[in-house]
């Protein structure tokens, strides 16, 4: 592995703006994310998470800001970035007519793999994943769950040094979660990085190493498990103050759901 080894930022995003017309997505955030942890970007729906990803990982142009992955800056390097990142993006589109199979065959060699690599990593991620025996399916005729495994095959083949993922497990059934989990886990193990969204406080309570908390644009906290945790007995609990949630009262807007006239 080369770039960031452990101690060095993985991700260092600085004064980081995107606007939507009227709408501010997100609102100059800065991020040290550190290489060879698992790492957790949560924050509520509309928060800016996926926008943010998506300027990370060279997907989306920001309006205001620099971003730098493994010591390269994304937008004036891209190639370089790019060689290095897997990415899992949100609304995944894959090539529908390909089977599984060949869908990783083509993004190896895409990637400049040569074939017989391609085919040996190809085979141990499909089995893996459970998906050899899905392998000669067409992507089109994949589960939800197949999508996000094979789309995960396809980020992982080349061994990026960090892995981009953007709510890897909606959708996903536990068994598939697990599977996936595993993979995750023993790719962290060997100190590469996983960036992953999610507004699961469970998951990224019991996978993630470091959290960033988002909200309206903004980061609100950033750091371990422990120090983003502070007091609070669980990160939901945490979370919730952080974003400023506690307390509402849906019952008393709701009177009328339930037992009343209809
Ligand atoms: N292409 C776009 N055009 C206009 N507004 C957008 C666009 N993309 C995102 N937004 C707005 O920017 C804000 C942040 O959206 P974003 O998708 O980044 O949030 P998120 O944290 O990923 O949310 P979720 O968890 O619901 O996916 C939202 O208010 C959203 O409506």
């Amino acid at each position: 592995m080369t770039g960031a080894g452990a101690g060095s930022a993985a991700v260092r995003v600085q004064g980081l703006w995107k606007r939507f017309g009227q709408q501010v997505a997100v609102a100059g955030i800065d991020l040290e994310l550190p290489a060879g942890k698992f790492i957790g970007l949560v924050g509520p729906n509309g928060a800016g998470k996926t926008t943010t990803l998506s300027m990370v990982t060279g997907l989306l142009r920001p309006d205001q800001g620099t971003v730098e992955v493994v010591g390269h800056d994304v937008w004036r390097d891209p190639v370089a970035v790019k060689a290095r990142i897997g990415v899992l993006p949100e609304g995944l589109r894959l090539f529908e007519r390909l089977s599984g199979r060949e869908l990783l065959s083509y993004s190896g060699r895409l990637r400049g793999l040569p074939g017989a690599e391609v085919d040996r990593r190809a085979t141990q991620l499909l089995d893996v994943l459970d998906l050899a025996g899905a392998q000669h399916k067409l992507v089109v005729d994949y589960s939800t769950g197949m999508r996000k495994k094979i789309g995960l095959a396809t980020a992982l083949l080349h061994n990026p040094e960090v892995l981009f993922l953007d709510e890897p497990f909606e959708g996903v059934d536990p068994v598939s979660a697990q599977t996936i989990r595993g993979v995750l886990e023993r790719y962290t193990a060997s100190g590469a990085t996983v960036v992953f969204s999610s507004h699961v406080m469970e998951l990224v309570e019991s996978l993630c190493d470091w959290v960033a908390v988002m909200a309206a644009g903004r980061i609100r906290a950033q750091g371990t498990l422990a120090e983003v945790r502070g007091e609070a007995p669980t990160l939901q609990r945490a979370f919730l103050e952080l974003v400023g949630a506690q307390g509402r009262d849906t019952a008393s807007d709701l009177d009328w759901l339930g037992g009343g006239p209809r």
